[in-house]
């Protein structure tokens, strides 16, 4: 469950709104001991001098990849009355797949129409971080995204394009390597207005890298 809670000490033109989740309990030397059983089950020597630290390494690292940071949305008054699309490309995405907790990683765009606020540049790619170290689907993390923008910035329109690589689909399983999945969401005017949405759509594709 995440919420988000307003900072005091605002300032007319300048806000802060804290993004803050609240976190399930985290029993450390319970999540260690069970990955010393699992990989012990597994047949890994982790009882050896090479593999001893690895199931606490294992659990810090899963501890981390699904540590979700704060941080402050900050927005600020549209004083140019700026009313084009802002849209940031190539924001990395790294999160895990909720079925297999492999990796899967890639580039977020995120665009949207200003209203009476304008967002920080920086906290796109905070928004992305925020809802991507968890464990998640990419259609919900682009959905999320979208919402999240759409119900704190009050845009005119929110857009979100992911592309992604799903490692538990191209090491494993299927082994369907470098396929790229795309998912989008898109809210208010970019939803509804055909003209906005393609400009979105096109802008979110030709500002992308060249991978
Ligand atoms: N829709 C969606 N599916 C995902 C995502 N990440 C992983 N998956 C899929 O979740 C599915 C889980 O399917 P299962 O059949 O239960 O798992 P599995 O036997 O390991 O499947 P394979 O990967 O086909 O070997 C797989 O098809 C994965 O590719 C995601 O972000 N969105
Ligand atoms: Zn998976």
């Amino acid at each position: 469950m995440s919420h988000a809670t307003i900072d005091p000490s605002v300032e007319p033109s300048h806000s802060r709104l804290r993004i803050t989740h609240e976190p399930a309990a985290v029993d450390l030397v319970a999540a260690e001991r069970a990955a010393a059983d699992m990989l012990a089950a597994l047949g890994l020597p982790i009882d050896g001098e090479d593999m001893f630290e690895t199931p606490r390494r294992l659990v810090h690292a899963y501890a981390e990849l699904l540590t979700v940071p704060e941080f402050d949305l900050t927005t600020f008054d549209n004083a140019a009355s700026y009313d084009e699309l802002v849209l940031v490309s190539d924001i990395p995405v790294r999160s895990l797949c909720e079925h297999h907790l492999l990796p899967f990683t890639g580039v977020a765009h995120v665009g949207y129409l200003p209203g009476e606020r304008i967002l920080g540049l920086s906290k796109f790619a905070r928004t992305v971080d925020f809802f991507a170290r968890r464990a998640q689907t990419q259609e919900r993390l682009t959905a999320q995204i979208a919402d999240h923008l759409h119900d704190r910035l009050a845009p005119l329109g929110v857009g979100v394009v992911i592309e992604a690589e799903h490692s538990c689909m191209s090491l494993r399983g299927a082994r369907a390597t470098g396929a790229r999945t795309t998912t989008s969401t898109l809210r208010g005017r970019l939803r509804e207005d055909a003209a906005a949405r393609a400009e979105f759509l096109a802008l979110a594709r030709d500002g992308r890298s060249g991978r």
